[in-house]
């Protein structure tokens, strides 16, 4: 079944053609590379999916909704979580507060029980708690729960943004340059992350730049030149398509 299905989708800012009549369909469980030289379109590409800029035109649809126009907290509600480039947390919270935020979305309190702070309200915090560190430990921070998320190195502050988005119990996640500024070992560690959270079910899309990780990563890769779908197919093929290789200037793509 496909999860998510992008219908000729353009993105305009004034003259500049961000994204360009661009169509594919995503199935549910696969990781999904997407790739290209910078300015390509990759980020923009991502607002769109998660409601942060609104297409000029096209159709996106998430389980054969349409969320083209939807507000970015309404695609979340529905599934859609996200990673930044630029990492986005409370950095004066803990570590598990942190993720016990992204849960609240999910879970719905009764205005009074909220405020008495009652049974069913202790219950929920209990279970949110809970549910938190099982995030945790998924991404190798359960070490940290206590920390400010300020305080935590660079590389454990990625894993947090992950494990944020898969608090919201969504179904796609999108990971925005997921090993930035990491070292190789943290980078194959983070590869392993993205094979566990496949193994949970989830969809995965991510812009990558870091092309063994692509290489060896993905279901299906989607490559974007001057904001134009250029190639998409499985890794092997893509390696070797004539177009992707001028768009990488004749760079070895891997
Ligand atoms: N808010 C904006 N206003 C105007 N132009 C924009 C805006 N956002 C993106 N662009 C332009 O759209 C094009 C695509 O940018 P985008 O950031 O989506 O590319 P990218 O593939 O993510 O690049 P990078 O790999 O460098 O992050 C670029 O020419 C960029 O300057």
């Amino acid at each position: 079944m496909y999860i998510l299905e992008v219908r000729q989708l353009t993105k305009h800012f004034g003259g500049i053609k961000a994204i360009e009549d661009v169509s594919f369909k995503i199935k549910e469980g696969d990781i999904v590379s997407i790739i290209g030289p910078n300015g390509a379109g990759k980020t923009t590409l991502f607002n769109c999916l998660t409601g942060i800029a609104i297409p000029t035109k096209g159709n996106i649809y998430f389980m054969n909704m349409e969320i083209s126009n939807l507000p970015s907290h309404r695609i979340a509600e529905l599934g859609i979580a996200r990673t930044f480039q630029n990492i986005r947390l409370f950095s004066e919270m803990t570590v598990l507060e942190n993720v016990m935020v992204s849960q609240h979305t999910r879970v719905k309190y009764g205005l009074i029980s909220a405020i008495i702070r009652g049974g069913n309200y202790r219950n929920k915090e209990q279970i949110i708690t809970e549910k938190a560190f099982e995030y945790l430990e998924l991404v190798g921070l359960e070490n940290y729960a206590n920390t400010m998320a300020s305080n935590l190195p660079y590389g454990n502050q990625r894993r947090l943004e992950i494990a944020r988005a898969l608090a919201t119990e969504a179904k796609i996640i999108l990971l925005d340059e997921p090993t930035a500024g990491m070292n190789p070992i943290e980078t194959s560690e983070v590869m392993s992350l993205i094979k566990k959270i496949k193994e949970l079910g989830k969809t995965i899309i991510l812009i990558e730049h870091d092309m063994r990780l692509v290489m060896n990563i993905s279901d299906r890769v989607i490559v974007l030149d001057h904001g134009v779908k250029i190639a998409e197919g499985p890794p092997e093929d893509v390696k070797n398509d004539p177009l992707v290789i001028e768009a990488y200037l004749g760079r070895e793509i891997y």
